[in-house]
């Protein structure tokens, strides 16, 4: 944990500047005239509950925190804060009255969602809670436990995911649902290895076990179904998108404590997410492999709203809420969920949510998203009143008027359409006509189907999902038939221009770009990094661009049109599906890859090109501003020697897959880090590189270089993020076996205890076989047991054998946390290696030492102090350095320390809200 200043929020998002200061929410009256206006005219509640409606949005909203991690693990943290920290909050008196202590979440499965009403600073600050808090600073800090408001965890709990899925979160930073998309995705994962590991043993042994069934004889899975085709890891994927970079990494930051080689993070404006190369399937069409693109059985579209159903914790929605807010963000949600809707599998869902309670922003662009792609035939709005019973909430609106900027209220597009006679056009800039609801129509969507969650409901936030599901192929109407009432905008005037042109077009593939246009590039050309947000204030920009910036802008999306049919038109490719040309998906790439644009000018393909100005090129050329160069990924071949090495050293079952491993850096040579990914995500970042993906994290972290005193010895430490993964896979003879509460206790406790003499008799049953072990890495493997000095759990973490002594190679902050949680202890760790230091650097030469000797011990000192400083290394880089980052981008590590976890962004949401 960083020590570098004041830990709390401070405001701002880095980007230089000074920061803002931090609001005082007692300041902020909590009180909005046209807010309570349009809410109370909506009918949305009862009149009846009217006022319970309004108080519950004026209270602070109570601390909710969720158990993360593989579900063993969680299950065993939570069992904690049941067995030790609820009754010990019972019994505390604040203020006169008795403490309400946590309470588990009704709704959330298996109890591992949990809130708690007592304000935050009364936590942090009376000393009875002290060790509550400590308890929950320490699972924070090591992912264990995740600050997450209570309605923000329900849509991954409706996306029904399944191991093997493929996933994608289109609005993903700064990633707390994409952390319990990965969990799911990973559910069962130990238990299936452990098993497949046990099947192949007793077959070595000499078992005969039939081919086939392995599911019969599972033991730690139960007969679990499910993902085995890859001995039992999970093969699904999650793709999590952001088109913020710096919040891109705060995601990854948030999630990688979960450690998932099935996850990879792009950061591309979702409105037009690039399509992504997969491996051909091996069948033929001609002379040609098919090329296919990633389909996604879910996807979650979290997107940016005005986030009004936040104001209990972000009190300046009551100071800044206006009708212009959600007006303003309608239509990037509706082309958000039309890619969503694109991009997904036939029979696959989308769960579209935001953290807003108004129907512009919900029902209007459910009913938008799916008028454009084709009706409710293509995509049903899914009934899911029976997931989550026990969580109270009110049905989808079927009917709503829509609030203008001024404040007035609209009841229908034909009443707008009559005043726009008039030439009213100031007022009613941003009214479209798909917010409006459509009850009047044959067929009504049943948009009751869609989930309203209300403060008052169950003391949360507000919130709306729907559940969507393909079940056809769709071709998406060009949005330039959703009529607008303004003068028309720059860009969209510009892609308009291009869908009229193209859709004239004979060219099947011209078609495609017609028919299917989601969404104009932008203005500047740094489409991805710009917030939608701002480029829906871009958009709705009420003057008209000059003259010759509408041309250029013509001409720059010409440019990327013909790309996109020249890159449709490489060699070999053909789309990969049964459904007429142009009813699909198709690539959606801005800008495109340099190598296209030098295609795309006049004369280099001998297709008709685009004449592109000298600004526009440079512009696309030049690499983009605030986009930091992303080292690329490298696969190294499975008989690298460095691999080779490990391979042997760890005496790793042949069953490892050893074609995962890459590097980051151009020369592509192992020099400091070795990364491990699952073989999708391999082939996804092999087949897609240099085409303009901009995939910004994919890999954990499997090994670590290490300086080593002997040619013996592997240079290659495991990181305790990729232990899971591997070490149901490791030989014993690296393997160390532990089964006392004591010994681990010790080693937790003690950084570098003595083996060397009669060191090795201290360290109970492991004593012998760390004394006769090899140096350098090996795996501390605690199994559970029955009995007092047992564990519940199983554990796994990477140790270290030197000459003299034995280090668990953890963050001390990971230390902390699992001696508190096991042990109750929170005294401060004992570094032997100090004292060892010390007393060499005291102790007189030796003259009966020989020369050999003597070497030998100041190699080993030399390799004990290179330990000792990776020790420290690790700990600076998963706790200190990293906390130094989250400081920069406003996260705050002290769990109660609110949930300006993550400061106020462009994105709404309920883990931040929308700058407007
Ligand atoms: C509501 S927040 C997402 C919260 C997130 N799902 C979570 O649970 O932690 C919306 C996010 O969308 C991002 N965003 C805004 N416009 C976007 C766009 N056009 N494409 C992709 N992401 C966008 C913002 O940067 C913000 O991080």
């Amino acid at each position: 944990m960083g020590k570098k200043g004041n830990k709390r929020f401070r405001g701002g998002r880095g980007g230089g500047g000074q920061r803002p200061q931090r609001t005082d929410y007692t300041e902020v009256p909590k009180q909005n005239d046209l807010f309570e206006q349009y809410y109370n005219g909506l009918g949305i509640v009862h009149d009846s509950e009217l006022d319970e409606f309004w108080n519950a949005l004026r209270r602070d909203l109570p601390n909710s925190f969720r158990f993360t991690g593989s579900r063993g693990h969680a299950v065993h943290v939570q069992q904690r804060l049941i067995d030790h920290y609820v009754p010990e909050i019972s019994g505390i008196e604040y203020d006169g009255t008795r403490v309400e202590p946590p309470t588990a979440i009704p709704w959330f499965p298996d109890q591992l969602a949990w809130q708690m009403t007592t304000p935050k600073n009364v936590v942090r600050r009376f000393p009875p809670f002290a060790s509550f808090q400590k308890f929950l600073v320490s699972e924070t800090s090591v992912g264990n436990i995740s600050r997450q408001e209570a309605v923000s965890m329900i849509p991954p709990l409706l996306m029904t995911i399944k191991p093997g899925m493929i996933v994608l979160d289109l609005c993903a930073a700064p990633g707390s649902k994409t952390a319990q998309l990965i969990e799911m995705v990973h559910g069962g994962e130990e238990a299936r290895m452990r098993d497949v590991v046990q099947i192949s043993k007793r077959k070595e042994a000499g078992e005969q076990i039939p081919n086939g069934n392995l599911i019969k004889l599972n033991l730690a899975t139960n007969g679990q179904e499910g993902d085995w085709s890859d001995d039992g890891r999970s093969t699904g994927l999650v793709i999590a998108n952001d088109a913020d970079y710096k919040r891109a990494q705060m995601l990854i930051h948030q999630v990688k404590r979960l450690s998932s080689p099935n996850l990879v993070v792009t950061n591309h404006d979702a409105t037009m997410f690039p399509s992504i190369k997969i491996p051909p399937d091996g069948t033929s069409s001609g002379d040609h492999l098919k090329t296919r693109y990633l389909k996604f059985d879910r996807i979650l579209a979290d997107v940016p709203c005005s986030g009004d159903g936040t104001c209990r914790k972000n009190v300046n929605v009551w100071k800044d809420w206006t009708p212009g807010n959600a007006l303003g963000l309608f239509l990037t949600q509706v082309r958000i969920l039309v890619r969503a809707l694109q991009m997904l599998k036939v029979g696959g869902r989308v769960v579209y949510s935001t953290c807003s309670m108004n129907p512009v922003e919900n029902e209007a662009v459910i009913a938008t998203a799916i008028e454009r792609c084709g009706g409710s035939s293509n995509v049903e709005v899914v009934d899911i009143s029976d997931a989550l019973p026990k969580l109270q909430r009110r049905p989808g609106l079927s009917s709503w008027d829509v609030m203008d900027k001024t404040g007035r209220r609209w009841q229908s597009w034909r009443d707008v359409q009559a005043v726009l006679a008039e030439d009213d056009t100031e007022t009613l800039g941003r009214l479209h006509e798909g917010m409006f609801s459509r009850l009047a129509e044959t067929e009504p969507l049943p948009l009751e189907r869609c989930m309203r969650i209300y403060p008052h409901l169950q003391d949360t936030g507000g919130f709306f999902i729907s559940v969507l599901e393909k079940r056809k192929e769709i071709r998406t109407r060009p949005e330039g038939e959703v009529k607008k009432i303004e003068p028309e905008p720059s860009i969209i005037a510009a892609v308009d221009g291009i869908e009229i042109k193209t859709t004239n077009e004979k060219d099947p593939i011209a078609r495609i770009d017609a028919l299917d246009e989601t969404a104009p590039p932008h203005a500047n050309g740094s489409a991805d990094v710009q917030s939608a947000a701002a480029r829906q204030n871009q958009e709705i920009a009420p003057n008209k661009p000059m003259a010759g910036q509408k041309r250029e802008f013509h001409a720059e999306a010409d440019a990327v049109s013909s790309a996109k049919r020249l890159r449709m038109r490489e060699p070999g490719d053909t789309i990969d599906d049964p459904t007429p040309e142009g009813t699909t998906d198709r690539q959606v790439q801005w800008p495109p890859p340099p190598s296209q644009l030098e295609a795309s000018r006049p004369g280099m393909s001998g297709l008709p090109g685009p004449t592109l100005t000298r600004e526009s090129q440079q512009r696309y050329m030049k690499p983009r501003p605030k986009q930091p160069f992303e080292e690329p990924f490298k696969y190294l071949p499975p008989d690298h020697p460095e691999l080779e090495s490990i391979r042997d050293f760890y005496h790793l079952s042949p069953h490892f897959p050893m074609d995962r491993f890459m590097v980051r850096n151009v020369s592509g040579h192992p020099a400091k880090t070795t990364y491990y990914t699952s073989a999708l995500a391999r082939s996804i970042l092999t087949l897609n590189e240099g085409k303009g993906i901009k995939f910004v994290h994919c890999g954990i972290k499997m090994f670590v270089r290490q300086d080593v005193q002997s040619e013996h010895v592997c240079k290659w430490r495991v990181q305790n993020e990729g232990l899971p993964l591997l070490e149901p896979w490791v030989g014993e003879e690296r393997v160390v076996e532990l089964r006392s509460r004591k010994t681990l206790r010790c080693l937790l406790k003690e950084m570098f205890p003595k083996v060397e003499g009669e060191g090795w008799k201290q360290l109970g049953e492991i004593g012998v076989r760390v004394r006769d072990i090899g140096m350098g890495c090996c795996i501390l493997r605690v199994e559970p047991s029955e009995g007092e000095d047992g564990f519940s759990e199983r554990m796994v973490l990477p140790l270290w054998r030197s000459l003299y002594s034995l280090n668990l190679m953890l963050p001390k902050e990971d230390r902390r946390a699992m001696l508190l949680r096991l042990y109750n202890d929170d005294s401060p760790l004992l570094d032997h290696s100090k004292e060892r230091f010390e007393t060499k650097a005291r102790a007189p030469p030796s003259e009966e030492i020989s020369d050999a000797e003597s070497e030998a011990e100041a190699a080993a000192a030399q390799a004990e102090k290179t330990q000792v400083e990776q020790a420290r290394n690790d700990t600076i880089l998963r706790g200190e350095d990293d906390d130094e980052d989250l400081e920069e981008d406003g996260v705050i590590i002290d769990p109660l320390a609110g949930e300006s976890m993550v400061t106020r962004a462009a994105g709404g949401g309920s883990d931040t809200t929308m700058e407007n």
